[in-house]
């Protein structure tokens, strides 16, 4: 016979109610049609949630589903009874679906790389999390019971996401005083095992650290049935979770809400450590370098959000590097290149990833194209805040047979290419005052690269440089930032070409760092000269060699 459910959420308990009323009225004889009326919508419109968020959160994983179906159907009794568990675990326990989407949607928020889960029954909570985070995110679950540990890993072992997760068993308390000891910190704290240590577990995690600055903590079974709030609520765990929310609400460290979804999800968020500072009367000096500039910690400093951005060369190698740092940094980018269907596909890339981004067909050696390129993005986003001038040629030659041709077409494109883009971005910028240009030189505008014999343009990075000097203190004290970055060699390519690839063993026995660069190590300085970080830097050569001009 089934055993009849127990309401386990405010909902349920109100569909309960709401039921054996409607029971009742439909017994007597002179309820009013009308009220019978609005009994049955009320049971309806509360019965009906559950169903209606189930169908419409996104479906679990197939492992998720196991692991449901495997928690439901197995015998918690008889493996109680046989002395496998310390405790009956009812599988009500278990996180459930539309619970475990919602957890791993706020992973996703986060952008949480480190979860600690208190109280992990049969994993269903740590999976959906651990699906969330990212490749190299961790999370870390804490159960009493080993046998649990053994009932979830070989469902874990199934998933590609089981490997971020790592079960400590024992009493969570312990667990969270070895974690502490250790300095471990997380991004995200859930915590759902016995509702009278809540307070405990919060406490220790706030009071050692264990929370991120801009952490969350997650707190399940808040509203534990609606005995939080119901006055003859008398039973131990309800009691508990009462004193474990106003505990909270009055807690100036940090702000809560509690989502009303199942038995209650609380959200934590840890306030920034300011207020914290202003009340305790200490010795802490309250300025930038504590609060962060305008209250903005080192890694918010290098957002570029709403900034809008262009790089020429944008089509390959490392302007399309510079292109997708400078969009998942948060900027908008016009990919230019001489190459139609090269921006059009990087422009593509990046839009896939959630950033705005146009395409541009320009050659900066042509200054009518460079007008129009200008015109096109201010047209378009109203401004030009950073100006990436990329685009470059390489040719090689002895520098006795280096033709005319060969120089004027390098010059035309390096250095007067990027003088045309600096000054055409340049007049925008100094009009708005605010602007960050960063030219791409050279390695080989300090050392002469060799063996292979590149005159025209080694002396036309060497003038990037210099450009890049004379207009960087000539603008700065109108807002307009000029730097640029001088790559050694990087792997792309063109240096597995039949020409260059004799030469790749050569290079690298004179590359310290002992590879080649690869676009990626480029990434972060184009971020941090773009930003706001590197407000007082310009003029500044920023070479990123492995070390090869200094041997
Ligand atoms: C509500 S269940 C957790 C459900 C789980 N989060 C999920 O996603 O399905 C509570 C779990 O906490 C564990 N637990 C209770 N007290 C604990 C303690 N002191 N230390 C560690 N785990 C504990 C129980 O064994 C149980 O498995």
């Amino acid at each position: 016979m089934p055993t009849e459910k127990v309401p386990d959420t405010p909902v349920e308990v109100l569909v309960d109610v709401l039921t054996k009323a409607k029971e009742i009225a439909a017994a007597s004889s002179n309820v009013p049609e009308e009220l019978m009326s609005h009994l049955q919508k009320a049971v309806d419109i509360a019965s009906g949630l559950d169903d209606y968020l189930e169908k419409m959160t996104t479906q679990e994983s197939e492992p998720l589903a196991e692991l449901y179906e495997k928690t439901i159907s197995h015998d918690w009794d008889q493996v109680h009874k046989k002395g496998e568990t310390m405790f009956r675990l009812p599988k009500e326990c278990i996180t459930g679906h539309v619970e475990g989407q919602t957890l791993k949607m706020l992973i996703h928020m986060s952008q949480a790389k480190r979860v600690l889960e208190i109280g992990m029954f049969t994993g269903y909570g740590a999976l959906s999390m651990a699906e969330g985070l990212p490749v190299d995110g961790c999370l870390i679950a804490c159960e009493l019971e080993p046998y649990l540990k053994d009932f979830a890993q070989p469902i874990f072992a199934k998933s590609p996401h089981g490997k971020k997760i790592i079960v400590k068993t024992g009493s969570a308390m312990e667990t969270l005083k070895e974690l502490a000891a250790a300095g471990e910190q997380f991004d995200m704290v859930f915590i759902d095992a016995d509702k009278t240590n809540y307070i405990n577990y919060y406490n220790f995690i706030l009071d050692n650290n264990l929370l991120r600055l801009r952490g969350v903590i997650c707190v399940d079974n808040s509203l534990f049935k609606a005995k939080v709030y119901l006055k003859d609520t008398t039973d131990n765990n309800g009691l508990a979770l009462r004193q474990f929310n106003q505990f909270v609400s009055n807690d100036p460290r940090v702000e809560q809400i509690i989502i009303p979804l199942r038995d209650g999800i609380s959200v934590i968020r840890r306030v920034s450590l300011a207020s914290e500072c202003s009340l305790t009367q200490s010795k802490i000096t309250d300025d930038e370098v504590f609060r962060g500039v305008s209250g903005r910690p080192i890694l918010d400093r290098m957002r570029l959000d709403g900034k809008v951005a262009y790089v020429t060369g944008a089509g390959q190698g490392i302007g399309r590097a510079f292109a997708h740092a400078l969009g998942e940094a948060g900027a908008k980018v016009a990919v230019v290149d001489l190459d139609q269907d090269k921006a059009e596909v990087v422009a593509k890339e990046l839009f896939l990833k959630g950033i705005n981004a146009i395409p541009i067909t320009a050659d900066i050696s042509k200054s009518e194209d460079v007008q129009r390129m200008i015109d096109i993005i201010v047209s378009k986003w109203g401004a030009i805040h950073i100006a990436c001038n990329n685009a470059g040629i390489n040719m090689n030659s002895a520098s006795e047979d280096t033709s005319l041709e060969e120089w004027d077409q390098t010059f035309n494109v390096n250095l007067r290419g990027t003088f045309v883009c600096c000054q055409a971005a340049g007049r925008v910028m100094l009009k708005q005052g605010y602007g960050k240009i960063i030219n791409t030189a050279s390695m080989a505008s300090l050392i002469v690269p060799h063996p292979q014999k590149q005159l025209s343009y080694n002396t036309s990075k060497a003038g990037v440089v210099k450009l890049t000097q004379t207009l960087g203190t000539e603008w700065i004290d109108r807002g307009v930032h000029v730097n640029c970055i001088s790559p050694g060699i990087v792997d792309t390519p063109l240096i597995h070409s039949e020409s260059l690839r004799p030469l790749v063993q050569r290079w690298l026995s004179d590359i310290p760092a002992g590879r080649l660069a690869k676009v990626t190590d480029l990434q972060a300085a184009v971020v941090y000269l773009a930003s706001d970080a590197s407000d007082y830097m310009t003029g500044h050569n920023l070479v990123i060699e492995g070390g090869q001009s200094l041997w």
